[in-house]
This record gives structure tokens, sequence and C-alpha cells, in this order.
């Protein structure tokens, strides 16, 4: 499927992954809805990004993903700003295994599958959508166990199957949505420098050997890997994996 001409909503893209994948999007001729909680760097990130690509298909909306009323108004923003939605990119996403723990379930797993869910009652032919891919962010480390984050590793364990899930039921391919999961390992933005900086997780000692024996992506890396979960219609129900070291590889195949 091209993405030109069609409307994006992307999660948690003022910054990092999210503005990478906006970029590649709009790059190749699709509207994107950047919807994040942070509306400071939303606003400098639309501004940088009209810029390049115009006015008309980029805009920002405000929208914490743990909050319902505020996805629902986001997906509502979206279709009335942009004429449509047809690509979700659940891709907001923290990391705190200390204090803030449950903010990381409360994100990364209620958040995401609230949007999910709110993405599948906009996409589905049956409910009035067009149709559409939902790419859901996770982590290799919802796949290899590490002593590091615990929470986050579980957090990312719970996104794969939940969307596995969706993405095998009948009645989500019926109504012509596909859904695909991403998983890399380390990527070069703020996340990973609260990692190395051993905010929030577990033996830093360990993370930074980790980090030097797998090597660091760049987020362009990580939008060209979502755009190939967008584009390729055969993919539903995949597992992109990618780090710096093995390069990309689809789970279970
Ligand atoms: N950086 C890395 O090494 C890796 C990151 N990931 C995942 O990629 C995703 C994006 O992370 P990065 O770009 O690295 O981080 P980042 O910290 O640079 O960007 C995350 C963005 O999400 C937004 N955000 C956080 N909580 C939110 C919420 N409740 N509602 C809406 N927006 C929210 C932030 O304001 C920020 O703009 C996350 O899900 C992360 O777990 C996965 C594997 C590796
Ligand atoms: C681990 C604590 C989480 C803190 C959040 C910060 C950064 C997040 C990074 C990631 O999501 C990637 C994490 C781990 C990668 C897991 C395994 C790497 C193995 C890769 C390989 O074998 O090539």
């Amino acid at each position: 499927m091209s993405v030109a001409n069609k409307v994006a909503m992307v999660t948690g893209a003022a910054q990092g992954i999210g503005r990478a994948a906006s970029e590649v999007l709009l790059k190749n001729g699709a509207s994107v809805m950047l919807a994040d909680m942070n509306e400071m760097q939303g606003a400098s990130t639309l501004a940088d990004l009209s810029q390049q690509f115009g006015k008309s298909r980029v805009a920002f909306v405000k929208c914490d993903i743990t909050k319902q009323d505020q996805l629902d108004a986001a997906f509502a923003t979206t279709k009335s700003t942009l004429g449509g939605i047809d690509i979700v990119f659940n891709n907001a996403g923290i990391g705190d295994e200390g204090n803030g723990w449950e903010l990381t379930v409360d994100v990364n797993v209620k958040g995401t599958m609230k949007a999910t869910k709110t993405a599948l009652d906009h996409l589905r032919k049956d409910k009035g959508g067009r149709g559409g891919v939902i790419v859901n962010m996770a982590s290799m480390a919802g796949l290899n166990p590490n002593p590091c984050g615990p929470v986050y590793c579980a957090t990312k364990a719970a996104v794969i199957m939940f969307s596995r899930c969706w993405a095998m039921n009948p009645d989500v391919s019926a109504n012509g949505v596909r859904i695909n999961v991403l998983a890399p390992a380390f990527v070069d933005t703020d996340l990973l420098k609260g990692l190395q900086g051993g905010a929030g997780i577990n033996r830093p000692d360990i993370a930074a050997k980790m980090v030097q024996m797998v090597g660091v992506m760049s987020v362009e890396q990580l939008a060209e890997a979502f755009m190939e979960l967008v584009t390729d219609d055969t993919k539903t129900n995949a597992v992109l994996t990618i780090s710096a070291n093995t390069g990309k590889a689809y789970y279970g195949q």
C-alpha cells in the first residue's frame, strides 16, 4: 500500500522515533496528525514539519494515551482536520522501573490497549472506517528478558501478545485492518539517554554493557522499518525485530 494521500496518526510524535516516523510518512505523501502529551515539544515539531512539508498536511493534537477522552478527541480531530484515517502508529511509551513503575504499566500497556481499541473503532469498515493498518510499538525487551527492566519488559511482552491476538481476529481482517508490531533493540533517543543515565532502572551497569554489545540505531532506521510494516500489504500479525548488531528479522518466521 502506498501512503501517498493517506492519513496517519502517530502517538509520541513530538520527538524520537515517533517524530522520525511522522517525517517519513510526510516525505512519502501522507498527511500526519502528531499526537503527544508534551504540548511544547509538539508545537516545536509541528513548526519544523509544517515548514518542510506545508501546513495543510500536518497538525498536532495534545493527547495523553492513558486518557480515553483525549484519545477519542484525537481521533475525531484527525478525521475532521485531515479527512479520515488510514494508518495508526501507537508509538508512545516510557520506561521507569522506580517509583514511576505503575505509570509505565499505565502508558505502555493500558494506553496502547486503549489506543488500539479506539483505532479499530475508527478503521474497521463495519464501523464506518475505510480499513488500514495499525502498528504497535513494542521492543526486543518484550521478547528477550533482561535484569534491568522487569516492568518495561513485561509491558512490551503484553503489547506483543495483545496486538497479535487482535491481528488474528477474523472480524479485524475481514474489515480491512492489518495489525503489526515493531520490536527494536536500542535506538538513539531521549528514552535511551535516560537508560544510559541509569534513571529508574535496575543494574545500570548491566544495561550499559548490553547497549555497548548490541549497539544503537538511528531513528531513521526505525522509521524505515515502520514503513515496511505499513506498506507491505502481506504483513499482518507480523512482529518485526530490529537491532544494530543483527539487523531486521520477523519473529517466529
Ligand atoms: N529508544 C529505544 O531504545 C527504544 C524505544 N522503544 C519504544 O519506542 C517508543 C518511542 O520511544 P522513544 O522515541 O525512544 O522515546 P522518547 O522519550 O524520545 O519519545 C517518547 C514520546 O512519547 C511521548 N509520551 C510519553 N508518554 C505519553 C503518553 N502517556 N501519551 C502520549 N504521549 C506520550 C513523550 O512526550 C515523547 O514525545 C516507546 O514506546 C519505546 O518504549 C522500543 C525499543 C527501543
Ligand atoms: C530495560 C529498561 C527499560 C528502560 C527504557 C529505555 C530504553 C528502552 C530500550 C529498549 O526498548 C530496548 C531494550 C532492550 C533490548 C533487548 C534486547 C537486545 C537484544 C538485541 C540483540 O540480541 O540483537
